[in-house]
């Protein structure tokens, strides 16, 4: 298999300061998530013509009405991971994997019309910066129901209202004005929504959506996220949902991917991991993510810097920023590996540590 993919804008940190809900988990009330809508097994991205792997060995499924959370630091391989899965391209960067499945579709080998059939159906996506996806020219409307006509056999009449629809379900006042509204006369937040609304008008399997909040102040933040949350128990959608910024994958997601230098190094419920961290670099990070601060403002980082791709060390990569390395973390590849009920962990000395709240005081 081989897609491709393109790297992102950066990161923007809101500093506005508002509420948001406090994290932990799975909201309660929705459904008990379904069948596999996603299986990856065994994916490595390389980028530089092959030369360099800047992912390796990620595994995860997302199942019907279940978000999965993928969290680490910029440059940790998430972006690259879930434009794998979208099938996008950008030069010198491939992917291969043991599974890459979509529902029962097999999406190696894929080549690109194929690729595209998927993504204006049975796979949406959300990105950082929602304005470079929609064409100025074009009313937002009309970039919503062409689809809509397309793909799903509408006439004009019933595509604009359908389109409609779709953008009142997604939070848009007065949806019938917006859809004659150009991209330049929206907000962030609601270009951000009308995005939403085409991903989801395919009536998509799955949901990716890679810093879509990102780029927003906090309480168009929280709206957006609560949308996304709505709409995956709504509608039964898998949403895999990306983010730098542990607190707002946290309060969103059933399960958390941990990424590190382009390995996941702790994988569990979101609920479990974010109570009783087991790998360092996620203790490391809920320290700094705030979650349950009302008033947060920027994301504090961690000291020190993740490795470049190709420049990691052999042994755990987290090894040169971690307080709790000895001897035995250098020198061999460390392994993810099970720990209890449905999580996993890359530590080497994950069955000595106690982590998070739980932190001896002296440790
Ligand atoms: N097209 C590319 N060519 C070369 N290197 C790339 C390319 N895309 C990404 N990379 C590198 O691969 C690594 C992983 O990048 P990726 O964009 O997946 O990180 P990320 O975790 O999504 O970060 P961010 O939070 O900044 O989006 C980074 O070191 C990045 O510089």
């Amino acid at each position: 298999m081989s897609a491709t993919t393109s790297t992102p804008d950066l990161d923007t940190r809101p500093a506005a300061a508002a509420e948001r809900p406090v994290p932990g988990g799975p909201v309660s009330g929705q459904p008990v998530p379904g069948r596999p809508v996603l299986e990856v097994e065994g994916l490595r991205v390389t980028v530089g013509r092959g030369r360099t792997e800047a992912v390796r060995e990620v595994s995860f499924t997302v199942r019907a009405g279940e978000a999965v959370g993928l969290v680490g630091e910029s440059g940790s391989g998430k972006t690259l991971t879930c434009r794998a899965v979208l099938g996008l391209p950008a030069a010198g960067v491939s992917a291969t994997a043991d599974t890459l499945d979509l529902g029962g579709t097999d999406l190696l080998g894929l080549d690109g019309p194929g690729w595209q059939r998927l993504r204006g159906s049975r796979l949406g996506a959300v990105f950082q910066d929602p304005g470079s996806y929609l064409n100025p020219s074009l009313t937002v409307g009309r970039q919503l129901a062409e689809p809509l006509r397309a793909h799903g056999g509408l006439n004009r009449t019933e595509a604009r209202r359908r389109a409609v629809e779709l953008f009142d379900s997604v939070g848009l006042r007065d949806p019938e004005a917006v859809y004659d509204r150009y991209p330049h006369e929206l907000s962030g937040g609601m270009l951000q929504r009308v995005l939403i609304a085409i991903a989801v008008g395919g009536d998509p399997d799955l949901l990716v959506a890679d810093e879509a909040t990102t780029a927003l102040d906090t309480v168009v933040q929280a709206e957006v996220l609560d949308l996304l949350a709505r709409l995956r128990t709504e509608r039964g959608l898998g949403l895999l949902l990306v983010s730098h910024d542990l607190a707002v994958v946290a309060e969103v997601t059933d399960r958390l991917l941990v990424f590190y230098a382009g390995e996941v190094v702790e994988d569990g419920p979101t609920a479990e991991v974010v109570a009783s961290p087991a790998h360092p670099y996620t203790e490391a990070l809920l320290a700094v993510a705030g979650l349950g601060d009302h008033r947060r403002g920027p994301l504090p980082v961690i000291p020190g810097h993740p490795p470049a791709p190709g420049e990691a060390p052999t042994g755990c990569r987290f090894a040169p920023r971690c307080e709790y390395a000895a001897e035995a973390c250098t020198g061999a590849p460390v392994a993810l590996l099970p720990r209890g009920e449905g999580r996993a962990v890359r530590c080497r000395r994950a069955d000595e540590l106690t982590l998070g709240p739980e932190r001896p005081a002296t440790t």
